[in-house]
C-alpha cells in the first residue's frame, strides 16, 4: 500500500486545530510536507475559527527530521538549490511570529528539524519515551532551522524543552488545552527566538564560546560543523535570533557541500543498505525465532557474546571444558552485566533479568534444543572441527551451527561436517555474517534478524581468510612494520595515523589486541596472501622480550592504572633489531617521509586489498566494505569508509603511488588488477562489477 505523505489539519470544536505530519517511517520533513506546513500555518492564522494550534506526529513519532535523502540528491547532482530556503519563512514567520498559540505533542522522536520545529512552538508537551536531539553533526552539517537560537539545546524538562510530560493517551488533549490556555492568557505566550532569560552577559558568553572552541579543536579537529555551531551561536548572541537563524541557513549551505557532509551522508545510507541482501531478504523468506543459543567457550569473546544474547531475552546455555573455566565465564558474564549497570546503560532489575537466563554446562545434554551454537574457543582449527562433530551429533536438524573465528576458513572447520553451517565471525557493533556455499538464504536470514536482536550491524561476506574486515586490514600493520624497519620513528607513525582519524596507531592496537593473537594468526595469512605480505621479526622480538601488549603491561606503550599509555623507549633496542634482520633501509640509512607520505603508505596497500575484496565479490556491494571498515576498524565515519575515501583521493593517484612504490620496496605494494582497471579507465573503485564472479 502506497505510503501516505502530506499534512492534514482538523478543526476541533473547541477552536483548536491539530496539524499532523504524516510521511512514513519517520515523518521527515521531504519537501511535500514542508510546503504543507507553510500552507496550514497559514490557513490556521486567517481562519476566525481557530484560536491555537497543536502540530504532532502521525504513526507515534513526531519527526525525524529534514529528509536526508535530499542531501544525498544535493551531493550527486551538485545542485544546492534542491535545499528548501524556508528557515525564516517557516520556522520564524509562520512558527514562532505566528498570532495564536503553537503548542508541539512530541511522541517517539523529534530529531533535527523535527525538534527544530517543536522548539519553534510556544510550548512542548511530551510523551515519557520521546528522543529529543540534534543528530546533525552524524551528518555534518549544523541544525538549520533554529535551534541554536533557543537559549536552551538541551533536552529534558529540566532545562524548559519540555513544558509537561503525560502520558501517551493524553498527549493530545494536554496539548489542546496548554495552546487554549495560551490563547485566554493562562499560560505564557513564550517565542523562543525573544527570550534572553538564559543568556548571561556578553562577556560571560564569549569566555565560554572561546573555551568551546577549544574543546572542539580537540575532539573534533578534522571536521568542520562543530566549529560552525559555535559561530552561529556567537552570531545569535551578539546580534539576536534572527540574525542567528540567517547565519544558520547560510552555513548550513555551505556544509551540506562539504566532503565531511559527503561522507557521513553515504556512511548513513550504506548502513542501512547492509540489511538488503539479494535472494536473502527480498524472497519472502521470514526469519526464524531464536528462543535458545549455546555458546562454547566462555573465554572474552564467549561471555561477551553471552551477554548480547542475554541482553536480547535469549536463552543461553554456556559451555566449558571444566569448573573452573565455567566459572570464569560466568563471572566475567556477571561483570559485563555489572559494568553495564554501573554505566547507567542497564537497570539492576533488567541485569538479573538477564543472568536468570544464563546456564552453565560441562556436557552437551542441554544442546539437544537449542537453535544455535556459537563456538568461540581458540583459534586452534583441529579443536574447533571435534567440537563441530561432536555437536552436529546432538543438534536438532534445525540447528544453526556457527564459530566465531575471524581468521579461519569456515570451509575447513566445517570440511567434517554433513550439515550445512553458516559462521557469523567477529561481535562487536560489526557482525560479519560469512557465508559459504552451503549457507542456505533462511539462515543467512536468521542470522542478520539476531544480529539487529543484538544490536549489532550485520553485514553478510563471503568466506575467505580473514573474511571482510581482517582481510581488508592486514595490510595496515604490516604498512606500519615496513616504515619502521625503514628507519621510521614508530611513536610518530602511531601520531600521523591517530592525527589521520583511526583512534589508535597501529603499534598501539597491537598492544591493545595483545601481540600473541597476531602471531596465532601470521602463519594462516602468509599461506593465503604471503606473494604480498611483508614479513617483519618485530612482533616475534617484542614478545620474546616479555612485552605481550596491555594484558601485561608492556607493548611498545606502557600502561599503568589510571594513566594513559607512555612511549616505552626501551623498546627501541628491540626495534634495532628488527631493523638490523630485515636490513632493508637504503644504504643502511632511514628514509626521510612527510605524514602524507606515511598515511599513504600504510592505507594505499589497505585500499589496494579492499579492491581485491570487491574484486572476488567477498561483499555484495562496495558501500558494504566502508561500513565494515567504519565499524569494525573504526575508520574514521567522517571519511566516509575506505573505499569512499579512497574514490574521494581518487584510484589514478593512488595506483600510480603504489606502483612506484612497488618499484622501490617490492611486491607488498603491487598494485591489483582491480585498481590498476579502475584507474585507467577513470573508474570510481565503488562502481558494482560487470562481472558477476563472487564468493558469496
Ligand atoms: C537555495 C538553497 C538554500 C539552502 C538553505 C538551507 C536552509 C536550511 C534548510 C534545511 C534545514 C535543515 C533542518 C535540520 O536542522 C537538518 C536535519 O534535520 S538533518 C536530519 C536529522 N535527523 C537525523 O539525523 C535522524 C536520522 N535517522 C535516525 O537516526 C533513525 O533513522 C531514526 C529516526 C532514529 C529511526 O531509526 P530506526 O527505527 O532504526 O529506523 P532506520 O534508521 O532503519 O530508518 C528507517 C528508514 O527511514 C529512513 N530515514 C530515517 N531518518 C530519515 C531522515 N531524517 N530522512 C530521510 N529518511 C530517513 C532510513 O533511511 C530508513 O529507510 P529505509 O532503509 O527503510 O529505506
Amino acid at each position: 500500500m502506497a505510503k501516505k505523505i502530506g499534512v492534514t489539519m482538523e478543526v476541533g470544536n473547541d477552536g483548536v486545530a491539530v496539524i499532523t505530519i504524516s510521511n512514513p517511517p519517520v515523518n521527515s520533513l521531504a519537501s511535500p510536507i514542508i510546503s504543507g506546513l507553510k500552507e496550514k500555518f497559514q490557513d490556521a492564522n486567517q481562519r476566525s475559527d481557530i484560536k491555537a494550534i497543536v502540530l504532532t506526529g502521525n504513526g507515534g513519532r513526531f519527526s525525524g527530521g529534514f529528509d536526508i535523502n535530499v542531501f544525498q540528491q544535493v551531493h550527486k547532482t551538485g545542485d544546492i538549490s534542491l535545499m528548501p530556503e524556508v528557515s525564516i519563512d517557516l520556522v520564524c514567520n509562520l512558527m514562532e511570529d505566528s498570532r495564536k498559540p503553537l503548542v508541539a505533542a512530541v511522541e517517539g522522536l523529534a530529531l533535527g528539524g523535527g525538534l527544530e520545529l517543536a522548539m519553534a512552538c510556544h510550548a512542548r508537551v511530551a510523551a515519557p519515551k520521546a528522543q529529543l536531539g540534534l543528530p546533525e553533526l552524524t551528518l555534518g552539517v549544523i541544525p538549520g532551522f533554529g535551534a541554536f537560537q533557543v537559549d536552551i539545546v538541551r533536552g529534558g524538562q529540566k532545562f524548559g524543552l519540555v513544558d509537561a510530560l503525560v502520558p501517551s493517551g493524553e498527549l493530545l488533549s494536554t496539548s489542546r488545552k496548554w495552546a487554549l490556555d495560551i490563547a485566554l492568557g493562562r499560560k505564557p505566550f513564550l517565542r523562543s527566538l525573544h527570550r534572553t532569560d538564559k543568556i548571561g552577559s556578553l562577556s560571560e558568553a564569549r569566555a565560554i564560546l572561546k573555551d568551546t572552541r577549544q574543546l572542539a579543536k580537540k575532539i573534533a579537529p578534522n571536521m568542520p560543523q562543530h566549529h560552525a555551531c559555535i559561530d552561529v551561536i556567537e552570531e545569535g548572541i551578539v546580534h539576536g535570533g534572527y540574525s542567528g537563524v540567517l547565519k544558520e541557513a547560510e552555513v548550513f549551505k555551505q556544509l551540506v557541500m562539504s566532503d565531511t557532509a559527503k561522507a557521513l551522508v553515504h556512511v548513513f545510507f550504506a548502513q542501512r543498505a547492509t540489511s538488503k541482501v539479494p535472494n536473502v531478504t527480498d524472497v519472502g523468506l521470514k526469519p526464524r525465532p531464536m528462543k535458545k543459543v549455546a555458546v562454547i567457550g566462555g573465554g572474552l569473546m564467549g561471555s561477551g557474546i553471552a551477554t548480547a544474547l542475554l541482553l536480547s531475552n535469549t536463552r543461553v546455555v554456556l559451555k566449558e571444558i571444566n569448573p573452573d573455566y565455567l566459572q570464569k565465564g560466568i563471572k566475567s558474564v556477571e561483570a559485563n552485566l555489572k559494568s553495564l549497570v554501573s554505566r547507567g546503560k542497564l537497570t539492576q532489575d533488567k541485569a538479573g533479568k538477564a543472568l536468570s537466563l544464563l546456564k552453565g554446562v560441562l556436557d552437551y545434554a542441554e544442546f539437544k534444543d537449542v537453535d544455535m551454537v556459537i563456538e568461540a574457543v581458540i583459534e586452534n582449527i583441529q579443536l574447533k572441527q571435534k567440537i563441530f562433530k561432536e555437536i552436529e551429533e546432538i543438534c536438532p536438524p534445525h540447528c544453526i551451527l556457527a564459530s566465531n573465528t575471524s581468521t579461519i576458513d569456515l570451509n575447513v572447520i566445517g570440511e567434517k561436517l554433513t550439515q550445512k553451517i553458516a559462521f557469523p565471525a567477529h561481535i562487536m557493533t560489526l557482525l560479519e555474517i560469512v557465508r559459504t556455499e552451503n549457507t542456505s538464504a533462511q539462515v543467512i536470514l536468521d542470522l542478520m534478524s539476531l544480529g539487529k536482536a543484538i544490536k549489532k550491524v550485520p553485514v553478510v561476506v563471503g568466506n575467505c581468510i580473514g573474511f571482510a574486515v581482517n582481510r581488508t586490514f592486514f595490510p595496515y600493520t604490516q604498512g606500519a612494520h615496513m616504515l619502521v624497519n625503514l628507519g621510521v620513528d614508530l611513536f610518530r607513525v602511531d601520531r600521523v595515523i591517530t592525527s589521520f582519524g583511526l583512534p589508535l596507531g597501529p603499534f598501539q592496537l597491537g598492544d591493545l589486541a595483545g601481540h600473541g593473537i597476531g602471531m596465532a594468526v601470521k602463519e594462516i595469512y602468509a599461506k593465503a596472501y604471503g606473494n604480498r605480505m611483508f614479513r617483519s621479526p618485530l612482533t616475534e622480538l617484542l614478545v620474546k622480550s616479555g612485552r605481550n601488549g596491555k594484558i601485561n603491561g608492556r607493548g611498545y606503550y606502557i600502561y599503568e592504572k589510571g594513566s594513559k599509555p607512555k612511549p616505552d623507549s626501551s623498546v627501541l633496542s628491540v626495534v634495532e633489531e628488527s631493523r638490523k634482520l630485515t636490513n632493508i633501509m637504503p644504504g643502511g640509512k632511514p628514509i626521510s617521509v612527510t605524514d602524507k607520505e606515511i598515511v599513504e603508505m600504510i592505507l594505499f596497500p589497505v585500499v589496494n586489498e579492499a579492491c581485491r575484496v570487491l574484486d572476488e565479490g567477498v561483499v555484495i556491494r562496495a558501500s558494504d566494505l566502508d561500513v565494515a571498515s567504519v565499524l569494525g576498524m573504526s575508520f574514521p565515519s567522517y571519511r566516509g569508509g575506505i573505499i569512499f575515501w579512497a574514490d574521494t583521493v581518487g584510484p589514478k593517484y593512488i595506483y600510480e603511488k603504489l606502483k612506484r612504490l612497488s618499484e622501490t620496496y617490492g611486491g607488498f605494494f603491487k598494485p591489483s588488477r582491480y585498481l590498476e582497471e579502475r584507474a585507467m579507465n577513470g573508474m570510481r573503485l565503488s562502481e558494482p562489477k560487470a562481472s558477476s564472479r563472487s564468493r558469496m
